[in-house]
């Protein structure tokens, strides 16, 4: 079994722990570049399985990783339900009506999904093809609440148009919600079948909000998607990443959901976290410290390893890997975990 998998079953702690990065197939490579050139746009690259694949292997190749993410993106899934997505310079949505017809109006045959997510399994069996068996192969989805944000119009503004709708019309975003969980537990299932070996749950915008939204947008979606997928595939490993509840909402998470692995962001104490019983940790170097580089870099990995030390941990950022990343950080942050292995 891969370190990765044998951490994230909570055997015990690994010194160094496995390693992996959010977004770590991406522009900070050149060889991710030049692939992404040759697919003309980014959701072509995502829409391709052999290319797709090829860019989930080459952080493997470069840096050793010890877990591939498949390439792709949280969107894919409301592209299957038939919302139009486009990228340009970050992602692009028509904002879905806040009414009951137009939840209604999404596509909710599971047969009409598959074509649009079948280039995720493809890339999926391809990539697990290409890796090692020390290597495990991640696949991922978006909550149902970051999921949302984006159809409402736009995620990166408080999330406006998603809260006003949950407040002045509960029915039809709950109707909502409820597809995107069918949707997204179809999506890991689908995944775990192509030869996914654990999955990540992105919930990029479940901070800020008030307790009763974040109980009823956030936790109650998760724990229903954890139970689907374990019901069609027993003992699934599954990381969440619900990014900035802060460490009171990061523990009701975990325990209200069940999953086996928190991904946990950069402002948390991981050293608070790490001394409640919960799921293994994940996380959570600030992405500019490994920007920055020297004293940054140092002393936020000595950090993160000292507070892990005794509990089944599994070293990644905070969130996902900066395009100004300098490679040479890279490399002197796996100096930094793995000492002179
Ligand atoms: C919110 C969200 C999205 N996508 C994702 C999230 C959740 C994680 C997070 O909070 O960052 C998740 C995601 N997006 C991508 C992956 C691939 C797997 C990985 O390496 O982690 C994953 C896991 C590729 C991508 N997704 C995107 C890129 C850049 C596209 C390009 O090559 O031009 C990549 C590599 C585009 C994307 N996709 C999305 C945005 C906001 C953007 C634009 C921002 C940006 O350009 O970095 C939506």
């Amino acid at each position: 079994m891969s370190l990765f998998l044998d951490v994230l079953a909570g055997k015990k702690a690994r010194t160094p722990p496995p390693i992996w990065m959010m977004r770590q197939a991406g522009r900070y490579l050149p060889e991710y570049r030049e692939v992404r050139a040759k697919a003309g746009s980014f959701l072509g690259l995502c829409g391709n399985p052999e290319l797709a694949a090829e860019v989930t292997l080459q952080p493997i190749r470069r840096f050793d990783f010890d877990a591939a993410i498949i390439f792709s993106d949280i969107l894919t899934v409301i592209m299957a339900l038939g919302h139009a997505v486009t990228f340009d310079e970050g992602p692009k949505l028509p904002p879905l009506e806040p009414h009951r017809e137009a939840v209604a109006a999404l596509q909710r045959d599971p047969a009409r999904w598959r074509p649009v997510l079948a280039p995720v399994c493809e890339a999926l069996a391809l990539a697990r093809a290409g890796l090692s068996h020390d290597k495990a192969l991640i696949g991922f989805a978006g909550a149902p609440w970051t999921l949302a944000t984006y159809m409402a119009g736009g995620g990166n503004d408080e999330q406006k148009a998603a809260r006003l709708w949950a407040y002045r019309d509960p029915e039809s975003f709950d109707a909502l919600l409820a597809l995107l969980v069918d949707c997204v537990s179809q999506h890991l299932i689908w995944q775990f079948e192509a030869g996914a070996e654990a999955v990540q749950i992105f919930d990029s915008w479940a901070g800020g909000l008030p307790p009763v939204l974040f109980e009823r947008c956030v936790v109650k979606p998760t724990q229903a998607i954890v139970e689907k997928v374990r019901a069609a595939v027993p003992n699934a490993p599954i990381i969440g990443f619900p990014r900035g509840t802060g460490l009171t909402g990061l523990l009701d998470y975990a325990e209200a959901t069940g999953v086996d692995g928190l991904s946990v962001d950069p402002a948390i104490d991981l050293g608070l976290i790490a001394a409640a019983e919960g799921p293994v940790l994940q996380g959570n170097l600030d992405p500019l410290a490994l920007v920055a580089g020297g004293d940054a870099l140092r002393t936020g990995v000595e950090s993160i390893l000292k507070a892990t030390k005794h509990v089944p941990f599994i070293f990644n950022l905070g969130h996902g890997i900066l395009p100004t990343t300098p490679i040479e950080h890279v490399h002197e942050l796996l100096k930094l975990v793995r000492g002179t292995r």
